[in-house]
């Protein structure tokens, strides 16, 4: 993607706009002048929210082809003279589009409301003072206080950098880490990936801190101009492609069964009108129209439940894809651990404890700009040390691929570089070694080196957390430090760290491991320690893969490795997203927790990605639903919820396809054989409608414990087979009635539509007892409210043709013996699918055992 070019480079000026230097304002603006310039400027968005006004959102609700063809059709009837008709058709689209809009408003408006909750925020400087404010209120002329892990949420220019490091890959497609410090550009850069004085919205801060003052904000960002161009829609996820190829599936059948109504009312030379009515609506009684409605209620009663779990859901399909998970990948610091780390021992090389030590850790981790690690509030919080005169000179910020950071000191009568950084790579970067304090410098033989590797990783396999310190002398004159100064060092031995897992992981990972999701640990910590945490947890390892190991792997080779597997250790950002990408392919619905600047990635490629409040930015922003509480409990209770949310949606889409469908099936065959047609097309149109009515608290309903046990996704197979097993007996019970109304009842048309209205009626209402569980109805109690409108509807069906509104539907009060009829008939329907349902069960239990992960 070329860089956008702006409209006025405004980072060639000389100063940031309204100051008189280079220095920004140190206070800040008042918080009165801020208010002025929010409501000048307005919300910090880029992306204004398309905020429709609610009657063009209800109106584009009419924009749906069924919809405007009954319009159309009822538009037809009025000319012609067919008053009742259009009146009626009117009636009904409007109440269903209705129903339909407002219960998927108050969901979505509830859903968002929740999101806002966990919304960006930025430090600024008001009045002097730090605040923490929701980056929306961040406007032109704020100073923002930028550390590593934070999203900018401006556009500006850097007033005071340090060692500042920004990813802006999402403006200018530079994927690698660019330095950013005050200053005007060395060249006059139009380009923003040569502006080098200045930060973009949108864009983060990989290590480093810096002041910024704010220029542009909301729309009038960088990244505002492009907006459009960068808001690709989102892949969709396994469950979407569900929904979508169901749709298709229903779509199909619907237009056959149309053109069938069609032909055949043309060959028996029926009314034109007439017959294209009995078509449409046929259609419009045939397509799940519910179904979006169902699924977004269904998702935000899922997060409104879920946030009184303290789990916050930012994209709400998310909900089924935790349902759907399989494999469970997390990292380890903060998310299985409390992250309340203690520098336990700082030793020499011998294993000695060492003042020394744990003074040149102290030197690093207090001038260290970059990310400001627990283990550097360990080190620091440890003990007080007096710097002296050493003062910081230059960094190398740490980042994930060295796993390493060093600053370059001066005391004034020496200037050293001090390292610390995962063991392994420090002590590969020695030639000699400290001994009997730092008296005696050795040279690091391949017998030193082992009996070091030996004494770190024996505290590794303690479960103590290790980094290697290590330092070099460097000339006065050595201006600045840099990656290849990184050598030659002097090893001065090790700090250790203790970082007990969460009281509440064990219990929780058992649960969910219990509910048939596989956890994976994929860290950038030694194998050892992790080992020692999976000891803890009591979670076996199966298999495990170090970077080095991931390295070596094509994608292929990776794909067979990363079942078995359930420990990925020393791996960088890049590899933790291979690994996830790796489960993918298999088929898992792969779900990442993490809260690190690394953990973005994988956080961005999992199904759905989990992170936790106190993460950084940057993950928080990557992932789908944030935990509030630091307890992993609520992981395993949000999992199945999702499942619940799963479980009802499934049972709309049941439903519409067994019984609703059986029915529209028969009145396309009894179009053949009656001499008119089988049910009125507004009565059709009548019977969808209430056969809506009862299924709107599906998403109120309870699901089974057996539903929500193991991780399920939408089988296409599974549906159309149900389909077939159960639409059958729907069309069977039909075609019974039809004779009883011709031969028993001696039925003329009116009472023949009645009769079928009724019955088709109960029967596709009342089946829904039976759909709900895969067990016992009896059982199984459905959500009162469901009860409660499912008999209302059956209720009002029965008693229609007695009142003035079913006289004008055209139906006619049928004879007592009909509803004895009737009583039996239901009955007999609702046991021989109830059978029918657990013959399929059990065959299909048996064909599709859950899959098996470890
Ligand atoms: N502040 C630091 N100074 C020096 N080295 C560090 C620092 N922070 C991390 N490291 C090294 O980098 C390694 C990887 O970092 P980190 O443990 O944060 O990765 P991670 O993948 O997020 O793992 P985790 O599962 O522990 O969160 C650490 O094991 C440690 O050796
Ligand atoms: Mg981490």
């Amino acid at each position: 993607m070329p860089p956008p070019a702006a409209a006025h480079p405004w980072w060639l000026e000389p100063h940031p706009p309204g100051n008189a230097d280079q220095a920004g304002n140190p206070t800040g603006l008042s918080p009165s002048e801020a208010a002025e310039r929010l409501e000048r400027f307005g919300p910090n968005l880029f992306r204004e929210r398309q905020r429709k006004s609610l009657l063009r959102q209800y109106l584009s609700r009419f924009k749906n082809p069924l919809v405007l063809i009954l319009l159309m059709a009822s538009a037809v009837s009025a000319f012609t003279g067919e008053v009742t008709n259009f009146l009626i058709i009117g009636c009904i689209v409007l109440l269903s589009v209705t129903l339909d809009f407002v219960q998927e408003y108050r969901a979505n408006a509830a859903a968002e409301k929740l999101r806002h909750s966990v919304s960006v925020r930025a430090t600024v400087i008001r009045a002097g003072q730090t605040r923490d404010i929701a980056a929306t209120e961040v406007v032109p002329g704020d100073v923002v206080l930028l550390a590593a892990g934070d999203l900018i949420p401006a556009d500006g220019i850097v007033l005071d950098a340090r060692d500042f490091f920004v990813k802006q890959a999402l403006l200018t497609g530079e994927s690698y880490p660019v330095e950013k410090r005050p200053g005007m550009p060395a060249k006059s850069a139009t380009d923003l990936d040569e502006a080098t004085n200045a930060v973009f919205m949108g864009t983060s801060v990989i290590s480093g801190s810096a002041r910024m003052q704010v220029v542009q904000t909301g729309a009038a960002t960088a990244i505002g101009a492009i907006a459009d161009s960068i808001s690709r829609p989102a892949a969709p996820t396994s469950f979407e492609l569900g929904t979508r190829r169901f749709g298709m599936l229903i779509m199909r059948l619907t237009v056959l069964m149309v053109m069938f109504v069609l032909l055949v009312n043309a060959w028996f030379h029926r009314p034109l009108l007439e017959s294209f009515l009995f078509a449409v609506a046929l259609a419009v009684g045939l397509t799940p129209e519910l179904l979006p409605m169902v699924v977004s209620v269904t998702l935000a009663r899922g997060a409104l439940r879920m946030a009184g779990k303290q789990m916050i859901v930012k994209r709400l399909s998310a909900i089924q894809d935790l349902g759907s998970m399989d494999v469970l990948c997390t990292d380890k610091t903060g998310t299985l651990t409390e992250a309340k780390i203690r520098l336990e021992r700082h030793v020499d090389t011998a294993g000695q404890p060492s003042d020394r030590v744990l003074e040149l850790a102290y030197f690093n981790s207090f001038y260290e700009t970059g990310l400001k690690s627990p283990l550097d509030e360990a080190i620091l919080a440890h003990r007080h040390i007096e710097l002296g005169a050493w003062k910081k000179i230059d960094e190398v910020p740490f980042d994930f691929e060295r796993r390493r950071v060093s600053v370059l000191i001066d005391n004034g009568t020496s200037r050293w570089l001090v390292v610390k950084g995962a063991p392994d790579e420090i002590v590969g970067l020695c030639t000699r070694y400290e001994a009997e304090g730092a008296e005696l410098q050795c040279r690091l033989d391949e017998a030193a080196q082992a009996a070091i590797h030996a004494q770190y990783s024996g505290l590794e396999a303690e479960g103590f957390r290790v980094l290697g310190i290590a330092w070099r002398p460097v000339p006065l004159d050595h201006p600045h430090a840099v990656v290849d100064d990184e050598s030659e060092l002097v090893l001065a031995g090790f700090a250790a760290f203790l970082d007990p897992p969460k009281a509440s992981a064990a219990a929780a990972l058992g649960a969910l491991k219990q509910a048939g999701v596989a956890i994976k640990i994929v860290t950038g910590d030694s194998d050892l320690v992790t080992r020692h945490v999976c000891t803890q947890l009591g979670i076996p390892v199966t298999g495990l893969l170090t970077g080095k190991d991931i390295a070596q792997l094509d994608d292929h080779a990776l794909g067979a490795r990363v079942d078995t597997a359930n420990l990925f250790c020393r791996v960088n950002p890049a590899q933790k997203n291979r690994v996830i990408q790796a489960l993918k392919a298999r088929g898992h619905v792969v779900g990442y927790l993490g809260d690190g600047i690394n953990d973005a990635p994988p956080l961005h490629s999992a199904d759905v990605g989990l992170s936790v409040d106190s993460a950084v930015d940057v993950a928080k922003e990557a992932a789908d639903m944030i935990l509030l509480k630091q307890d992993l409990q609520v992981l395993h209770e949000a999992v199945l919820e999702g499942r619940r949310t799963f479980g009802n949606i499934m049972k709309y889409i049941m439903m519409g396809t067994s019984s609703n469908f059986g029915n529209m099936f028969s009145m396309a065959g009894a179009a053949l054989f009656l001499p008119f047609l089988p049910m009125l097309p507004t009565q059709i149109l009548l019977n969808n409608i209430l056969y809506d009515v009862s299924e709107v608290p599906i998403p109120l309903d309870k699901v089974d414990a057996a539903e929500i046990s193991h991780p399920r996704v939408l089988d296409l197979a599974f549906i159309r087979n149900f389909m077939l097993v159960i639409g059958p007996i729907s069309s069977l019970f039909d075609f019974l009635t039809f004779y009883v109304m011709l031969a028993v009842l001696q039925a003329d048309e009116a009472l023949f539509h009645t009769g079928w209205f009724v019955e088709s009626l109960c029967t596709q209402v009342l089946v829904i007892f039976v759909i709900r569980t895969r067990g016992n109805p009896l059982k199984s109690r459905a959500h009162p409210l469901l009860t409660a409108t499912s008999l209302a509807v059956v209720g009002s069906a029965i008693l229609l043709p007695f009142t003035p509104l079913g006289t004008y539907f055209g139906f006619v009060p049928p004879p007592a013996m009909f509803y004895a009829i009737l009583g039996a008939m239901v009955f007999a329907y609702l046991a021989i699918v109830e059978l029918a349902k657990r013959g399929f069960y059990r065959w299909y239990g048996n064909a599709h055992r859950p899959r098996a992960t470890q």
